[in-house]
């Protein structure tokens, strides 16, 4: 990412859209991220080209960027007597409290002026700190995968936000321990004792870390349980609150906010809530369960609908994406599509990034003299013993009770082997402040005691068991000398354990025993032996085959392994994610290009009360009923637009239509004591409260399809509990809002697929999608076909005499419906809104209305365009020319500023404007009622 990507952020930043749209930046969403992975691909300097992996160790070094410490010192942390990374950009050793955030900021600007600025926000910063005497503070590297992978990227110029992992009450220790942090280009949050308590260890550790990984809630047995999950949730939401602003104080314009892991899932929400242009990513290291484990969770609304504010969500696999769409389905009625989850026109893309390792430290890691001197001592350790291999922090989700079960069983079944294999497993403690986590540790315990009591004798034991934080260096050379090793995780997001070991096996090429459920099996499955953790035998087995594995087959299975690790690196996953972040935001760009500007009711109001013979067409489902998605939804009149329709209709200057797709009993049931006219049926039929139905009908509509159409809706119906049909006279409806959305979707698709393609493909219909519905039309019944013989009726019907001078029409109108729209647009398209209708309309291309729009020309127009103009209706309409042959002068006399037409709830639409829901409905028509009661 250098001078072009610059250019791309620029772009972004400016949120230039004329000029992207014409300097040649591809307009589809593939085009343009196929068109940045090979601008980064070829911004990549020859030199970075050694070994697959990017942005070699050295370079990141120079820049001072915090890293891997391949090319730094380690250190022992003599006083805690474990072994740790620590870590400093100039001397790896010494206490870090002279470094001045300033300076350091100030070398890193210039030389990395040219790289995207990135924000990662994460509970832990990739350093832990210790405080020293004389407020000196050691920076040691924190331990697990979320920061290894992260500490890979360096691509942009990163800060990171987040948690020290330790406490800081006095103002001298948080000004020394910030100042330190920042030369490592980090910005700590302040979390408070009893914060880290409730929210890290409570809510995070104890509540969604288990569920997230199936481990279900922790059972409650009385009632101060229920109580501290609420105390522990309130002070997740407040520490996410504090994360929020300290990412908010560092935040500059054009910036990429990346937020991390389930500890964070409410901050996306609060950073838009702060800041609803800033480009905010979320991205979860754990696995997303299934919906059926997620809706267990009390809080499980609130967190789906924190996350999708932002405007990417990204997680490690493909599953774990579904299942995060189909809890927004099931549990908040979203709309879950190709793309992620969509909520009125607001898209949040949900895709799969799934993360790497900086392979290439690793690889090199290994020529490094300490490297090798490890790997001798462990040579000489274990010789004439074949080493299985584990590496796992102490917690419940890596399965190591279940690993040393299989290890016993296979030494019970392979006696040969027990004075031949050693299990080596090191388990590095973590979040001892949860109980659970320290009733594990006894656990283990006391198995592997069991297991080397067993199989043990006076100079050898079976299982090798650390509990503790090795080093980098240690690490490689254990990864490189090993002849297996084993992931037994029943749930892991990723395990970059089994990456690591891969990477530093080019020359050993052993096995990977690899757990199905960790996200690492979808990528090493093909070298790996997958296995089932909970299926002690069959890991057994596996352990054996494994150990006699013949050299050819490891080989094989060893470099599609090694392909996938070194191509699929850190570096690469954030280039890729924070590319796709920002193509989310370009693409909601061009999106909104495309979406009508919001109503401005005030203006509408105005042009009302001027005009003298108005004319307002109100759509019925989701404009004056309750909205879609809203549980329980009848058909049925919103009850606070009773009064205001009754005002509107009663007003001698205005005529109010209803133009449904419902059938006349619902329009009956809802409008029969307004004084208004109805159109059922798409305006097939129509009458006046004060009259009877009529039909208008267009003649040789085709039926013939009925029967056929109407035995596949029954089947469907059938199969897809809570989903109904229903037979109108010109149409049928199968719709299946009351069922499972995703199931619904999927039948509605095979439904589709079958009237597109099956034996009824060729019949005189049309096949139109709503949003949990399938509608099967006679062909050419649309709304807009049926306004002009619902116009001519009703001018007929009221003598009209002065012109229309307004028009009102809004609905939740079907895309093919929206002709109703166009029906009063003149196709002109020079002519434009003038200005004092509003300012965004005008920038609206497809408005086109300007001069008075005669009715007479229009309307024959369409007629002939649609072959429409022979209409039988019961009661007899006269054709409107006829009517302007007998009567004179047009009937429309409408201006431009007086034509108001918007969908109701869409994204994308054909009319002038938008009103984003039913409630702007009401607003709306209780604003022009409010002017009717006092103009007249
Ligand atoms: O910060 P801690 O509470 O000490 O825990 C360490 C990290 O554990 C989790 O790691 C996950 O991220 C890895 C990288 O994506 C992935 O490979 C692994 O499967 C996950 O378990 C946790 O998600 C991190 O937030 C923690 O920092
Ligand atoms: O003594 C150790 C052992 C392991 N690791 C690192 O911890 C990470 C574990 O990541 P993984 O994705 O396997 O699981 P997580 O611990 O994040 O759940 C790996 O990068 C290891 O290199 C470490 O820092 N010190």
């Amino acid at each position: 990412m250098t001078i072009v990507s610059r250019d791309m952020s620029t772009l972004h930043t400016k949120n230039n859209l004329a000029l992207l749209q014409t300097d040649g930046i591809p307009r589809t969403r593939l085009e343009r991220l196929l068109r940045e992975r090979a601008i980064r691909k070829a911004a990549k300097s020859p030199n970075d080209g050694e070994g697959e992996g990017e942005g070699s160790s050295t370079q990141a070094h120079e820049s001072g960027e915090v890293e891997l410490p391949s090319t730094q010192q380690e250190s022992l942390s003599s006083d805690s007597g474990t072994s740790s990374r620590a870590l400093n950009d100039q001397d790896s050793s010494e206490p870090t409290s002279k470094a001045t955030a300033s300076d350091d900021a100030c070398e890193k600007k210039d030389s990395q002026a040219s790289k995207q600025r990135l924000l990662v926000v994460a509970n832990r910063l990739p350093v832990s700190a210790v405080r020293g005497e004389d407020d000196s503070w050691q920076l040691n590297v924190s331990a697990g995968g979320l920061v290894s992978a992260l500490l890979g990227v360096k691509e942009f110029e990163t800060k990171w936000v987040g948690w020290a992992g330790v406490t800081v009450d006095d103002d001298k220790g948080r000004q020394t321990l910030t100042q330190a942090l920042a030369a490592k280009r980090c910005v700590p949050v302040f979390l408070d004792d009893e914060i880290v308590q409730q929210y890290y260890n409570g809510y995070c550790n104890n509540i969604l870390w288990p569920l997230f990984h199936y481990l279900g809630l922790p059972q409650e047995d009385r009632l101060t349980t229920t109580r501290s999950f609420q105390s522990q949730f309130d002070a997740y939401k407040k520490a996410n609150r504090l994360f929020a602003d300290v990412v908010q104080e560092q935040y500059e314009e054009g910036d990429v906010v990346w937020c991390h892991d389930y500890h964070l899932m409410f901050l996306p929400k609060y950073l838009k809530e702060q800041n609803s242009s800033m480009k905010v990513g979320w991205f979860l290291h754990t696995p997303f369960p299934s919906s059926e484990i997620h809706r267990t969770l009390p809080s499980r609304s609130e967190l789906l609908r924190s996350v999708r504010a932002a405007d990417l969500v990204g997680f490690h696999t493909y599953d774990y994406g579904r299942h995060f769409v189909s809890a927004c389905t099931r549990i908040l009625g979203l709309e879950g599509t190709p793309e992620g989850v969509e909520d009125q026109g607001k898209l949040t893309r949900v895709s799969a990034f799934p993360i790497g390792i900086d392979s290439n430290n690793f690889i090199k890691a290994l020529e490094l003299p300490e490297v090798q001197m490890h790997i001798k001592e462990l040579e000489e350790t274990f010789a004439g013993r074949r080493v299985i291999l584990g590496v796992d922090r102490l917690d419940m989700i890596k399965g190591i009770p279940q690993k040393a079960l299989a290890f016993e069983k296979f030494l019970e079944e392979n006696p040969s082997w027990q004075d031949k294999v050693v299990l080596l497993q090191i388990a590095v403690p973590t979040r001892s402040g949860v109980p659970e986590y320290q009733k594990l540790s006894s656990q283990v315990h006391e198995i592997v005691g069991r297991i080397n009591g067993r199989f043990g004798t006076l100079t050898a034991v079976p299982i090798h068991h650390l509990d503790r934080n090795l080093d980098f260096h240690k690490l490689c050379a254990l990864y490189a000398v090993t002849d297996v090793a084993l992931v037994t995780s029943i749930r892991d997001g990723m395990n970059l354990v089994s990456y690591e070991y891969v990477a530093c096996q080019a020359s050993k090429k052993g096995v990977l025993i690899l757990s199905e459920f960790a996200g690492a099996a979808q990528s090493l499955g093909a070298g790996a032996i997958l296995i089932n953790p909970w299926n002690v035998t069959e890991v057994a087995s596996s352990i054996s085959y494994a150990l006699d594995m013949p050299a050819d087959e490891r080989e094989k299975r060893h470099y599609h392994n090694f392909k996938h690790v070194t191509s699929h690196t850190s570096q690469e996953w954030a280039a890729t994610y924070v590319s796709e972040l920002n193509d989310t935001i370009i693409e909601a760009q061009l999106r909104t290009t495309q979406i009508p500007p919001p109503l401005r009711i005030e203006v509408a109001v105005d042009r009302f009360t001027r005009s003298n013979n108005r004319f307002i067409i109100l759509g019925f489902n989701a404009t004056l009923t309750e909205p879609m998605n809203s549980v329980g939804r009848k058909d049925k009149l919103r009850p606070d637009l009773e009064e205001p329709l009754r005002k509107l209709c009663q007003d001698p200057k205005t005529t109010v239509l209803v133009v449904s797709g419902s059938g006349r009993s619902v329009l009956d049931d809802n409008f029969g004591d307004y004084s208004l006219w109805l159109a059922a049926e798409n305006g097939v039929y129509l009458r006046v409260t004060t009259g009877e139905w009529m039909t208008t009908m267009p003649e040789h509509i085709n039926m013939d399809w009925v029967d056929s159409v109407k035995q596949v809706f029954e089947y469907f119906t059938e199969r897809t509990p809570r989903s109904q049909f229903e037979l109108r006279d010109t149409s049928l409806i199968w719709n299946y809002r009351y069922s499972d959305a995703e199931f619904g979707r999927l039948q509605a698709r095979d439904l589709l697929q079958h009237l597109w393609t099956g034996p009824i493909s060729n019949a005189a219909l049309d096949v139109l999608r709503g949003s949990r519905s399938v509608e099967v039309r006679a062909l050419s019944v649309t709304k807009g076909a049926a306004i002009d013989r619902i116009l001519r009726k009703i001018v007929q019907d009221k003598g009209i005499k002065k012109p229309i001078d307004y028009v009102l029409c809004i609905g939740h109108f079907l895309t093919k419906d929206e002709d109703i729209y166009s029906f009063f647009e003149r196709p002109i398209p020079s002519d434009r809104p003038s200005s004092s209708s509003s300012s965004s309309a005008s920038e609206r291309p497809q408005a086109g209305v300007a001069t008075p729009v005669r009715t007479g020309s229009r309307a024959a127009n369409i007629r002939r365009q649609r072959s429409m103009s022979s209409l039988e209706p019961s009661t007899s309409i006269s054709s409107l020319q006829s009517l302007q042959e007998q009567e004179g002068p047009s009937v429309l006399d409408l201006q431009a500023d007086n034509y108001f037409s918007c969908a109701v709830a869409r994204e994308r639409s054909n009319s002038r404007y938008l009103l984003r829901s039913s409630d702007e409905v009401v607003q709306l028509l209780k604003e022009m009622a409010d002017h009717v009661e006092t103009n007249n």
